[in-house]
This record gives C-alpha cells, sequence and structure tokens, in this order.
C-alpha cells in the first residue's frame, strides 16, 4: 500500500483513500475514490487539495479508470484513460500540476506496449512515482531555501502549503519546517485565508504537530503586522508561475505581496518546477477559478451575508513578477529576470 499524509493507494480493493481536508482540523474522515469520476469531484469539492496534491491525485485517477475498465482491449483501457484525463484536468483550472501529471502520465502511456494488465501496471508505477517525486523534491525546495534565510526568522504565510498541500512535507510550509528542523529560531504569523480558512484550519494544524510557534492573523492584518512587528520573509506556495515570473497563488497573495514591498520584506515563492509553466509568457494568461458563492456568504453552513447577496469568488490571484524576490525550487533559487532563471531550473544543464 502506497501511503503518504494526504492520499494513499489500498492495493487490496485498488481504490484511492483521500484524507478529507474539508473537516480538519477537527475530525479526521476519509474518502474513497473508486473510479476517476469521483477523484475529480474530490478534487473539484477540495476534498483534496493543494496544486502538487490535486496533481498527484490526479495520477491516481487515472490508475483508478484503468482498473475499472475491464474491457481485454487494449485499446479501449487507452481510450478509457485519455477520456479520464479530460475529465480529471477539468476539476480545476488554475493549479498546472493538474495538467502536469496528467501529461506524464499519458506520455508513458502513448509508448507503452503490453496487454491490459500491464497497462494498469505501468499507469499505477508512474503515479507513485510522481507521489514519491514529490516528497523528495518539497525537501529539496525547503534545504535550497536555508541558504538565503537568516538564523532567526519571523515569517508571515498564507494559505496552507504543508503536507496537506503536497503528497508530504510542503512546500512553502516545507521552507519553514526545514529551518525549524536545522535549528533556526522560527516564528510564524499564519494568515487565515479567507474564504475557505486554510491558514487557520489547515496550517496552524500542521505548525502544532511540528512544534513550530505561530499566531494566526487576519488576512487584512499582514499589512499592520509588518509595521509593528518585524518580519524577514513572507514565503507562500504557488498554483502556475507564467516564464516572466508572475504567479498565480490563493487569493490574498497580491495583497500579501504588495504590503511586503511597502515594507521592504523579502517575499518568497515556493513551488516544485512542475508548477511552473513556460508555456505561457505571464500572469494575464493564467486561468482563474472562480468558485460558488456559499464560500463567502456562508460560514460553516450558517449564513452571513444577506440572503441573495451577489459575490465575487476568485480563488486565486496572480502576484507580478516585480513584487518577488526569488522563486526557490528544488533544482534552485531563482532570481529576476525570471525570464531567464526560470528556464534553468525548469531544464537543468
Ligand atoms: C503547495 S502550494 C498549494 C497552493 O494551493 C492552494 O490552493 P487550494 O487550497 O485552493 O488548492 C494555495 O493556492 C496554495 O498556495
Amino acid at each position: 500500500m502506497s501511503s503518504y499524509r494526504t492520499l494513499q493507494w489500498d492495493d487490496r480493493t485498488n481504490t484511492l483513500v483521500l484524507l478529507d481536508q474539508r473537516f480538519l482540523p477537527h475530525r479526521i474522515q476519509f474518502v474513497t475514490c473508486g473510479d476517476e469520476q469521483q477523484t475529480a469531484e474530490a478534487i473539484r469539492n477540495m476534498t483534496i487539495r493543494g496544486a502538487p496534491a490535486i496533481g498527484a491525485a490526479a495520477a491516481f485517477g487515472l490508475a483508478l479508470a484503468a482498473f475499472r475498465c475491464t474491457s481485454s482491449n487494449p485499446q479501449e483501457i487507452r481510450e478509457r484513460i485519455e477520456n479520464a484525463a479530460r475529465q480529471l484536468a477539468s476539476a480545476r483550472p488554475t493549479a498546472v500540476n493538474l495538467q502536469w501529471a496528467l501529461t506524464r502520465v499519458l506520455n508513458k502511456l502513448a509508448t507503452a506496449e503490453g496487454n491490459p494488465e500491464d497497462l494498469r501496471k505501468l499507469i499505477l508505477e508512474e503515479a507513485i512515482q510522481i507521489a514519491e517525486e514529490d516528497v523528495q523534491i518539497n525537501k529539496k525546495i525547503g534545504l535550497n531555501a536555508l541558504q538565503i534565510l537568516p538564523e532567526e526568522i519571523n515569517f508571515i504565510h498564507h494559505c496552507n502549503t504543508g503536507a496537506l498541500a503536497t503528497v508530504d512535507y510542503g512546500t512553502a510550509l516545507g521552507i519553514i519546517r526545514t529551518a525549524h528542523e536545522h535549528g533556526r529560531k522560527v516564528f510564524v504569523f499564519v494568515d487565515e485565508t479567507r474564504p475557505r480558512l486554510q491558514g487557520a484550519k489547515l496550517t496552524a494544524w500542521e505548525l502544532q504537530q511540528l512544534g513550530i510557534p505561530f499566531k494566526v492573523i487576519v488576512d487584512g492584518a499582514s499589512g499592520f503586522v509588518m509595521k509593528r512587528f518585524r518580519i524577514d520573509a513572507v514565503v507562500v506556495g504557488c498554483d502556475r508561475v507564467a516564464a516572466n515570473g508572475d504567479t498565480a497563488n490563493k487569493i490574498g497573495t497580491y495583497n500579501l505581496a504588495l504590503a511586503a514591498k511597502a515594507h521592504g520584506v523579502p517575499f518568497y515563492v515556493a513551488c516544485p518546477t512542475s508548477t511552473i509553466d513556460l508555456r505561457i509568457t505571464s500572469g494575464d494568461q493564467i486561468p482563474i477559478e472562480e468558485r460558488e458563492a456559499e464560500e463567502i456568504t456562508h460560514l460553516e453552513g450558517t449564513p452571513i451575508c444577506p440572503q441573495g447577496t451577489a459575490v465575487f469568488n476568485p480563488a486565486f490571484d496572480v502576484t507580478p513578477a516585480e513584487l518577488i524576490t526569488a522563486i526557490i525550487t528544488e533544482n534552485g533559487v531563482c532570481y529576476p529576470p525570471f525570464i531567464h532563471s526560470l528556464s534553468g531550473v525548469v531544464h537543468p544543464a
């Protein structure tokens, strides 16, 4: 059984078991996905969320499609998997890791031969490989960040980018964890991150378990925190980085970057190179997911707005490259001009 922090493949039943993040931190419960449709719905409703995590889940969703296809005709299995990839890719549009993981599995399938059992095994092995690599990549991101962080660091962090947003260990929260584990004196101001409160619910839960001191703040307090306290760095994750360094991340990141610029606080983006999309030249080309109004008008199911209130609920925003100090990847730290430094880490020599 391949078991990780956010997901595991049950090889007795050939199903995908997800830690249901919608009920954390107060309820630990799981969702079992039996096919690609259930996996796509789990990604869309944020049972599992976080760019690298949904990429890995989508890859396992293709394995589910292969195992649920009982045809003995290899071509029919290929068709089922290709249809499954389209269904999974449509679950959430912003995080490029979804497309990246699906494309990686499809490319593997394109050159494969063999009977249906061979194809099922190959796809599952590729999904497991993607998951295993993600954990190692996150640890490398953390180690690369150490070279640019001081001995004592007060962070502001946005959303959740820890083990729960990845297969394990985390990206931006992985940097915070690595600094802590390497003896740096770390403190974190945790943006609660409206409307889904990934910071207040998930990041707080992870930091408590890691024994890292923190305080939760409302998103709008970050500027005042930079004015009132010594903040050494803002560190965030991301969902898609354009070739010029413009970065899509959880809504509120752009405001945070503006406040950091105004206060001269370094603003770091952490990401695996799979989140860098060199196919697009700028952040204007990044699709921004809009989610349902209830995420804003309700809190834990209780209405907080007058009935019929209209909302604008983009799940992400785009931080322009000029507000970003550095982008920290598993292959190194990228500084402006990102148009050159990013291609160096995506295609290392
Ligand atoms: C490891 S980066 C995770 C990234 O994904 C989050 O979005 P969501 O919770 O909607 O999946 C957020 O943008 C994080 O920065």
